[in-house]
């Protein structure tokens, strides 16, 4: 149900967007809970833009406080300038803005990435507040998803970038939330445009030497011209499969728990695995090593392994990374620790 804006409150707009957040948020009520402190990171960019404009206008419905808060990387000759801008702009919108500055300045993306992850968490602890909320859209995830796609990820590559994430170490204390990704950069643009609001563009964006710039300047168009909104489309379909990845965790958690040998905890039934078929063993066994090397243990660990357990009922052993290694008999299988071995 969609509640109209509560008369006692500041009218701020209400359009087509906004109930769609609205929607998407009652449809999601763990994503940004009323009355919550959310921190808002913002680039400066169309996405961070429309994101303080969404969530101030549906405000007064979810009683959030909000503040922002800027990351300096220092690299480029305007980003100071352009920091000063943001910061001015949000006083004279009455929103407190935290400004941090990189020192020394990260050497790549991801060092840039850990940055202001490191910032956000920081200042989260200090305002205090429960999520740090991004700009990300649909677009971003759907140029994500093609880019691990076309670089041969794991299915749990073509799932990233979900809706909300823990932030820091303590997993239930603070939540990266992602709430626009039910649009797409033209939605953000067309807002931002409609709304007049200033947009401080990073002229990196526009480097082609960079994959993802690349991207989203040759092939996305393509794709929305031939199927008009397949960002959007692509986004959804990883959203679906991240929620089929935590349905099938749970039905292998019970999968294992039947396999498990009676009388012989943590040692699973070798006869009972090998009547199943390989890709079922294969995903079981993955899982099972897994929990106990805290990696993947390798497709061909895995190959080999369903090849040696179906061969008759001789015992043997395989050594696995980080000195792990997985024994078996006639009737069982278990994992000894690199600890057991030395012990
Ligand atoms: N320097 C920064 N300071 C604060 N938040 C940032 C900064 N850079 C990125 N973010 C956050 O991460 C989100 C994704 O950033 P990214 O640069 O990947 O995407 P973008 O499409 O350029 O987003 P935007 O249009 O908001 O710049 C942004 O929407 C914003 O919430």
């Amino acid at each position: 149900m969609i509640l109209p804006p509560d008369p006692s409150q500041p009218r701020r707009p209400w359009g087509s967007d906004q109930a769609r957040l609205h929607r998407h948020l009652l449809r999601h009520p763990c994503l940004l809970p009323a009355g919550e402190s959310l921190l808002l990171a913002v680039s400066g960019g169309q996405d961070s833009m429309a994101l303080i404009t969404l969530l101030r206008d549906l405000q007064p419905l979810h009683h959030w406080r909000l503040q922002l808060w800027h990351g300096d990387h220092g690299w480029r000759p305007d980003a100071a300038r352009q920091a000063e801008e943001l910061l001015q702009w949000a006083r004279s919108q009455g929103l407190a803005l935290r400004l941090d500055r990189a020192d020394p300045v990260p050497l790549s993306e991801a060092e840039a990435r850990n940055w202001r992850y490191g910032c956000l968490a920081e200042a989260a602890l200090q305002w205090p507040c429960t999520h740090v909320v991004t700009g990300h859209t649909a677009s971003d995830r759907a140029e994500t998803i093609l880019l691990n796609l076309a670089r041969g990820s794991h299915l749990r590559g073509l799932a990233s970038l979900g809706a909300s994430r823990p932030l820091g170490p303590k997993a239930d204390a603070l939540r990266l939330v992602r709430p626009l990704l039910v649009f797409d950069r033209a939605d953000t643009g067309r807002l931002c445009r409609e709304r007049s609001l200033p947009v401080w563009e990073d002229s990196s964006n526009a480097d082609l030497r960079f994959a993802r710039n690349r991207l989203r300047a040759e092939v996305m168009p393509v794709l929305e011209d031939l199927h008009p909104g397949a960002s959007r489309r692509i986004s959804a379909q990883a959203e679906r499969l991240e929620q089929q990845l935590e349905a099938e965790t749970e039905l292998l958690e019970l999968a294992l728990g039947a396999l498990e040998a009676e009388g012989a905890p943590g040692r699973l039934q070798r006869k009972r695995l090998a009547s199943l078929a390989p890709a079922s063993q294969r995903r079981l066994l993955q899982h099972w090593l897994h929990r106990h090397l805290g990696s993947d243990p390798g497709a061909r660990s895995l190959e080999t392994l369903v090849t040696r357990l179906g061969q008759g009922g001789d015992p043997g052993r395989l050594d696995l990374a980080g000195g792990w290694q997985l024994h078996w008999d006639r009737s069982t299988l278990w994992v000894r620790t690199p600890d057991a071995l030395h012990g």
